[in-house]
């Protein structure tokens, strides 16, 4: 639901309550709601609010007819040998394909034939396997199996093609055809059987369905905390300095560590990329699977069809045109939420989080915080206290719509929607009184949108992006970082902000990678960005930008310093650091570098050696630099620019033009490695 949405209901809404005379009224009662449960059940039990929010079913359907006019389009492509076209075409039609419709597996066996034309092997096999999963005609089986046994030769798996050929045999028995015929095939596959001895098992180069991933393999913790699963163990909670908690090393961390490998508690696709996207773990699809109830969304796999259906798209299906806006608000992310907790979650944690001290919140009873544990994300901070009436009744509005379409799906027992999902499956439905509204019912109902409303304000202060970089290939530094879902990420939302930060993140799928992107020594607490640098933003805009949606007072060192804008930040005489208290010692005139002093200690500090050293660096750090602006990710090309990096950081303080290049330049490396698309 989106911001205009809300405007519109509060409007008529406002007008309703004024007309009768009761607007000053509601609003004082609003105001002295102190809980979440209780905002709702105030906006909810209001007469005036029952037929402002409009309900219904909404959603891109399945129609058997257009599946076949798109497959059509299919075939045309194919007999013209334009495969890629092909391809597109029959994927359109599987997404429209009514799940038990012979068209899915007609569709899915041509897409299957015209990635083969494609020497896409892989690709093929996993049409294959669907079309047979979607009652393939069996006269015809003996068709896919000798794809198979093609398929695995070209891919070397000398056992599963000589497999696959003895089953087209097989299948041939089934085949409607003149016996004449069955018996030329039959020879042809006795023929293949022998060819498949000279296969080079040792050539198998890739896992069969690594396809559809658009990065390079997943960067690893080299060891895991025991109580934060997904974080390094070099690094812990503690509280911080504000009051709250936040993230702290304990043993001096190098430039390029991984810190933290973390899979969303939930995540929500901006609507423009339903169908470019896996829904559940935000992959670009080449090889899309459908839903099996809506033309929506699609999957790239059937474990992520199955683990989405379970979660939260039995309840979505056929309200999502309604529930996700087209500019992507985070409403849908806080309702996805609460799907994937479940009710018995959500409504046993209210009490038994009460009592919890800070460093232990959202821990669960073995004292281990979670990712996949709805108390983790529970408890963020959301701000509550510090936004006025007028933002609460927006944001309970926003609540309280959404959790009227839980309650027309079934979330609460009955369903009000007509045609339910296939395979709608609410746990809630078996436990839950049918019988509308008793006070048990309604008690779960306030509870929910309590925790709809509480994730709605903890979103916008807590929601990581998740990103996909495009990269322009004929000019890569006009490559472009594109926003493509928002992530509740537990842990990384556990790290405080600064304008300087010492730690990136990537997305792999919607997996998170966050790495030290500047040396972090025992002690210090990690430091994360939220859109607001210092290179690229003044400090004015910084603080209240950070202010309005953080509600904090930014006081880093780049915010206290007032450092300057990018091309203002020093690049010729660096400041080094004073190895004896760490002040600035500037380089003395004349170049006199044995002479250097500390400004703040007045220690006198040799700095020949240092700068000698830089100067050797200098060379491969420039090769470097230019080549990955270039476009180039080499592992070489990454060592280089860390070793600078770490040296530099080392001897001379920031702000200095090098740290930030080299710094941009190896993000700009690991962009290439995570979420990555030709634009
Ligand atoms: C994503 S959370 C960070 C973790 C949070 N400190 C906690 O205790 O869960 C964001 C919130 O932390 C606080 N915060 C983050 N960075 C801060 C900073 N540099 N100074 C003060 N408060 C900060 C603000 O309240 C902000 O809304």
């Amino acid at each position: 639901m989106d911001q205009s949405q809300v405007a519109r209901i509060l409007t008529s809404l406002t007008d309703k309550l004024k007309s009768a005379n009761i607007y000053n009224e509601f609003i004082s009662d609003f105001g002295k709601c102190s809980t979440d449960h209780d905002r709702v059940a105030c906006l909810y039990n209001l007469p005036q609010v029952q037929d402002l929010f409009l309900v219904e079913e909404k959603f891109k359907s399945k129609c058997k007819r257009e599946a076949e006019i798109l497959r059509g389009k299919g075939n045309e492509r194919f007999k013209a040998c334009d495969y890629a076209g092909a391809v597109e075409w029959y994927t359109q039609s599987i997404i429209k394909a009514p799940d038990d419709s012979e068209n899915l597996s007609l569709a899915y066996n041509n897409r299957s034939t015209a990635n083969f034309y494609l020497k896409n092997y892989a690709q093929s096999l996993q049409d294959i396997e669907l079309a047979f999963m979607h009652n393939y005609p069996l006269k015809s089986c003996y068709k896919l199996y000798q794809r198979i046994g093609r398929c695995m030769y070209y891919l070397y798996r000398k056992e599963e093609a000589i497999k696959a050929f003895q089953q087209t045999i097989e299948a041939l028995e089934m085949a409607d055809m003149p016996k004449d015929s069955k018996s030329n095939i039959r020879s042809d596959m006795h023929k293949v059987i022998e060819q498949c001895s000279s296969i080079d098992s040792k050539m198998v180069n890739m896992p069969l369905k690594s396809y559809n991933c658009c990065h390079k393999g997943i960067p690893k913790l080299s060891k895991a905390s025991m109580k934060i699963p997904c974080l390094s163990d070099c690094v812990e909670i503690r509280l911080d300095s504000y009051g709250g908690r936040g993230l702290f090393a304990n043993r001096n961390i190098e430039v390029g560590e991984v810190l933290i490998v973390e899979t969303p508690f939930a995540s929500a696709l901006l609507k423009e990329f339903n169908l470019s996207h896996c829904q559940f773990c935000c992959n670009r699809v080449k090889l899309p699977i459908p839903c099996k109830s809506c033309s929506g969304v699609i999957f790239c796999s059937l474990h992520c069809r199955e683990a989405a259906w379970r979660k939260f798209h039995w309840a979505e299906c056929h309200i999502l045109e309604n529930i996700q806006s087209d500019k992507g608000d985070l409403s849908l992310l806080a309702t996805r939420m609460i799907l994937t907790a479940g009710l018995e979650e959500i409504i046993s944690i209210e009490e038994s989080d009460k009592e919890v001290d800070i460093l232990n919140a959202g821990m669960d009873k073995d004292g281990v915080y979670a990712s996949d544990n709805y108390k983790s994300a529970y408890s963020l901070v959301n701000h509550s206290n510090d936004r006025t009436v007028a933002d609460l009744l927006n944001r309970t509005i926003s609540a309280l719509y959404h959790l009227k379409y839980l309650e027309f799906v079934g979330f609460f027992g009955n369903a009000d929607i007509k045609s339910k999902p296939t395979n709608i499956a609410c746990e809630a439905e078996a436990d839950c009184d049918p019988t509308s509204n008793s006070d048990e019912t309604l008690h779960k109902k306030f509870c929910v949108g309590g925790h709809i409303l509480r994730n709605i304000m903890m979103l916008p202060c807590n929601a990581h992006e998740v990103s996909e970089f495009a990269l322009n290939e004929s000019n890569p530094a006009m490559s472009a970082t594109k926003e493509l879902a928002a992530g509740v990420y537990p842990v990384l939302s556990l790290i405080n902000h600064s304008c300087d930060p010492s730690v990136v993140r990537h997305s792999y799928g919607n997996l998170c990678i966050g790495r030290a992107i500047r040396s972090i020594a025992a002690g210090d607490e990690l430091k994360d960005n939220y859109g607001a640098l210092y290179p690229t933003m003044d400090l004015e805009k910084r603080q209240s930008t950070l202010h309005s949606q953080y509600f904090f007072k930014c006081s880093c060192e780049a915010c206290q310093g007032d450092w300057p804008q990018y091309f203002d930040i020093q690049c010729d005489r660096p400041f080094f650091r004073c190895t004896g208290c760490d002040g600035h010692v500037p380089i003395p005139p004349g170049n006199l570098t044995e002479q250097a002093r500390c400004i703040a200690c007045g220690q006198q500090q040799d700095i020949t050696q240092t700068l000698l050293r830089m100067g050797d660096m200098e060379e491969p750090y420039k090769q470097a630099l230019t080549s990955v602006i270039d476009g180039g990710n080499s592992v070489s090309n990454i060592t280089t620019l860390l070793s600078y990096l770490k040296f530099v950081e080392k001897h001379v303080h920031r702000p200095w033009r090098d740290i930030n290049d080299c710094q941009e330049a190896f993000k700009q490396c690991l962009n290439m490695h995570a979420n990555c698309y030709p634009a």
